[in-house]
């Protein structure tokens, strides 16, 4: 962990994509302008915000992209694209400077067909975490629209509280407006995120005479649908992992396992936005039955060198590199 007397002056971004359970948070490129039109230009989007034109155009899209370039090289501030993993598709911006004292000030953004799906509130968490832990910073801050109730309640949902009003500029509105400040300390941030749990599950990696592995989309409806996943769930009170995971193994793919036909190989620890999770992988090459989806998943069987090209949860990327040793 750094803290913010080793942090390094002006280091605004660690060079790795931050990854929440659904989102990449990366820096922009001139790839990012098109999108970010599409996003942009739509008065519902920006009339609540300082900075942004209206309408919007490809050269400020890319006058946008090449600033937040500048400012990111200079240690002012950064501008990340919130890629969706599923699709890689963008669905709004989140950034911090550094104008207020040196703390970091969040600013963020989502295109309306992304509104109310928690990508926000996601998002704004795995920054604070960034913030907070990586970069060391002790207190981030944020301001918004006092029309935009859906910002506060965002801000809310990520731990801020009310600090008080200021006087904000919004020069592309040609007004200012008083606006309510919030702040949160990291002494409150870790404090909160102390109560969290660790949630166990296990999984299996299930391995064919070819060396593929099987993997399964999370079916809707659940958190991180979409997504491949290794077979597997949670382990119940009283239950050892292992005979979860058979129990798992016959509801969801209607295979039969011995526990003797467990080999566990690696584990994934990965904290998401609300609970750390603890996951041993266990391979499995011997088993009774067709795996068939029980669940409204689907099933697809991959080569290990491949497994690394399935949109996943990213707990579990880490541990394809590991099962390559293994099949
Ligand atoms: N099974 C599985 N879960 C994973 C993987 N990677 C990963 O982050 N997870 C996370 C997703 C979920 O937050 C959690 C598993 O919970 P779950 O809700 O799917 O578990 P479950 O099958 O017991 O479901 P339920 O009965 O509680 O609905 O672990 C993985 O490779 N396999």
């Amino acid at each position: 962990m750094t803290e913010a007397g080793c942090r390094q002056p002006g280091t605004v971004w660690a060079g790795h994509p931050l990854l929440t359970a659904r989102l990449r948070l990366r820096p922009l490129t001139i790839h990012d302008a098109e999108p970010l039109v599409a996003l942009l230009n739509d008065w519902d989007v920006v009339r609540l915000t300082a900075a942004i034109p209206h309408p919007y155009g490809l050269d400020d899209a890319k006058r946008f992209i090449n600033d937040q370039e500048v400012r990111r090289i200079e240690g002012k501030g950064v501008a990340l694209g919130l890629e969706r993993t599923t699709d890689n598709l963008l669905v709004g911006v989140i950034g911090f400077g550094l104008e207020r004292n040196g703390e970091p000030e969040l600013g963020y953004w989502l295109g309306k067909a992304f509104w109310n799906q928690g990508y926000a509130t996601e998002a704004i968490r795995r920054l604070l975490r960034h913030l907070f832990d990586t970069l060391g910073f002790h207190r981030v801050w944020a301001s918004f629209h006092p029309d935009n109730e859906a910002s506060k309640r965002v801000l809310e949902k990520a731990g801020l509280n009310y600090y008080g009003v200021d006087t904000c500029p919004m020069p592309a509105r040609g007004q200012s407006v008083i606006a309510p400040v919030f702040h949160l300390k990291k002494a409150e941030w870790q404090m909160a995120r102390s109560t969290r749990t660790t949630l166990l599950v296990v999984a299996a990696a299930l391995v064919d005479h070819d060396g593929r592995v099987l993997m399964a989309s999370r079916p809707t409806g659940k958190d991180m649908a979409g997504l491949w996943e290794f077979p597997g769930g949670k382990v119940h009170e009283g239950e050892t992992p292992e005979a979860a995971l058979i129990r798992e193994l016959q509801e969801e793919l209607g295979i039969d396992v011995t526990e003797s036909c467990l080999a566990p190989v690696a584990f994934a620890s990965h904290d998401y936005d609300t609970f750390h999770l603890l996951m041993p992988l266990y391979v499995v090459r011997v088993w009774k039955g067709t795996p068939a989806a029980r669940e409204g998943q689907e099933l697809r069987w991959v080569r290990a060198a491949r497994l690394a090209d399935l949109p996943t949860p990213p707990a579990d990327i880490p541990l394809f590199a590991l099962l390559r040793e293994w099949v």
